[in-house]
């Protein structure tokens, strides 16, 4: 431990004061860019460093891979690559749960189907079952701390997994991030496993920082209290103006009851260090005062990224964006699409596509080494969307990357008319500048660049010019994309939109 680097970064007093308060339970509260990760980070390492004797873990939450992301290798960068080492982490929320789940499934205090042990948890069941559009589904269920299995009925129709699938999955020890999260809400009803948890976090854990808190939803806070219920120190920190996961459960309005309940120390941090420009600072405080705001207009050679709140709005923009994934499908011609568009991006930006590792799995690839074997043969694939030829072009690189993945897999995806989705891919390698990268509002959460571009619909641009609330989720992502740039924010709603059939 007496090794790790210290933070360098100048903090400012009201940052230096949240970071090191000593207060067991801290609340911040602050706007964009005002250091709230850089504060998390703080935090993270001045309890690391806290007390050498104290052998229990120390770890960082956020919300989503790509916050996490980014909080993780700031940590690293600002403490040394020792600091988050085991036992101490940085995680998703997600993964702390998934830990939770599997301890409890060790110690035997829950029971798995067929008395499984480990779990393979998978983002969404689209990936490896057949879905049923309607209203019936299944579910898991627990009784005495056995875990069952039942068909569940739901008012709202939507594509479910269905029972018997269900079954065979979960008995082979393969479940959802949201089973993982129903077994712990069931878990936590009684009392007793309430206070089993609190022992075994006291016991395991010294401290927990939570980046992003507005994103947590009510299993998320019930955790947070039994934490602090344990005298485990808690800070949570956030942005009521960045809260962008309602679809998920994420409940904004929980933090209140949270922090007045559990009486929290609240730390506001009043200025902002992103805005290096008079006009984007300009921008951010009038956005967050509800004024109507007028964008500017730009092109995408101007910006560092584009934004949109849907991949299908990044695709049918200019050509001269590429966005890291197509809207979430779980057809095997989805796959084929998003694995050829993950080599692209990968050879572009020397990043994964965003949804690579789903689209692998569907057609039987998975695990690291696999997926990067098969992306380094996907090359002749980039290359062939090239060709001259329109329809030669398409044809041979779906044809190569099917052939890989028969090679790799077994697996044969058929589809005559299937290449034509790769048009919209075909039209940005061809074009004559440099490609900027296109990704959701939602993956650039706790991000920064100098200059962004934004792709608003009719609905949202009508937001932007009437003010925006807080109140209103849609808003609120028009808040997040249009408070990532440090110099400049151009609206690119003005540039050819190109039609192709990638998106469908
Ligand atoms: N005290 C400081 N001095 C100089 N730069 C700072 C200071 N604090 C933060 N910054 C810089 O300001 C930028 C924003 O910081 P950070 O990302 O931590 O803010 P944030 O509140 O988490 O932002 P958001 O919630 O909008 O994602 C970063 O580039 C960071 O390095």
């Amino acid at each position: 431990m007496t090794q790790m680097r210290v933070q360098t970064q100048r903090l400012s007093e009201e940052q230096a004061i949240a970071s090191a308060s000593g207060l067991s339970r801290v609340f911040i509260e602050a706007g964009p860019g005002s250091g709230k990760t850089v504060v998390a980070v703080q935090l993270f390492g001045v309890q690391r460093l806290a007390d050498p004797t104290d052998s229990r873990s120390v770890v960082a939450l956020s919300f989503t891979r790509s916050a996490t992301s980014e909080l993780r290798s700031r940590i690293t960068r600002a403490w040394g690559p020792r600091a988050s080492r085991s036992p101490h982490r940085v995680c998703t929320i997600d993964a702390f749960l998934n830990e939770i789940v599997c301890v409890l499934l060790a110690s035997g205090e829950i029971g798995w189907p067929k008395g499984r042990i480990e779990l393979d948890v998978i983002d969404d069941w689209k990936t490896v079952a057949d879905m049923q559009y309607g209203l019936s589904g299944a579910r898991l269920t627990m009784q005495d701390g056995v875990i069952g299995i039942e068909r569940s009925w739901s008012s709202e129709r939507k594509n479910r997994i269905q029972l018997t699938q269900f079954r065979e999955k979960i008995e082979s020890g393969i479940c959802s991030h949201d089973d993982v999260r129903r077994v712990l809400s069931l878990y936590l009803q009684e009392a007793e496993g309430r206070r089993k948890l609190g022992v075994w976090l006291r016991n395991n854990f010294r401290c927990v920082v939570v980046d992003e808190v507005f994103d947590a939803n009510q299993l998320d806070i019930d955790l947070l209290r039994i934490a602090v219920e344990a005298n485990i120190e808690v800070s949570v920190i956030g942005d009521p103006w960045q809260a962008l996961y309602g679809f998920r459960g994420a409940r904004p309005d929980l933090i209140g009851d949270l922090v007045k309940g559990e009486k929290f120390e609240r730390i506001v941090l009043t200025r902002s260090y992103r805005f290096e420009t008079d006009t984007q600072l300009a921008l951010a405080n009038e956005l967050r005062a509800g004024n109507p705001v007028e964008l500017v207009s730009g092109t995408p050679m101007q910006c560092d990224v584009v934004l949109a709140h849907k991949w299908e709005t990044l695709w049918s923009s200019s050509s001269a964006i590429l966005p890291m994934a197509i809207k979430s499908g779980s057809s095997p011609q989805w796959a084929i699409a998003s694995i050829i568009l993950h080599a692209v991006v990968q050879a572009h930006f020397g990043i994964p596509g965003h949804h690579y590792k789903e689209a692998f799995r569907l057609v039987g690839i998975e695990g690291i080494v696999q997926i990067n074997a098969a992306t380094a043969r996907l090359e002749p694939a980039v290359g062939h969307l090239t060709l001259f030829d329109e329809a030669t072009a398409l044809r041979e690189s779906w044809d190569h990357a099917v052939g890989i993945i028969r090679e790799l897999s077994g697996v044969v995806v058929l589809g005559q008319r299937a290449p034509s989705r790769l048009k919209p891919l075909r039209a940005r390698l061809l074009e004559p500048g440099q490609l900027v990268i296109g990704m959701t509002v939602h993956q650039s959460k706790g991000r920064e660049w100098d200059n962004v571009g934004v792709v608003f619909t009719e609905s949202e641009l009508q937001h932007v010019s009437k003010g925006l609330s807080v109140n209103s989720e849609p808003d609120r992502v028009c808040y997040v994309a249009l408070t990532r740039a440090r110099e400049s924010t151009f609206l690119l709603n003005e540039v050819q939109p190109l039609t192709g059939s990638i998106v469908s």
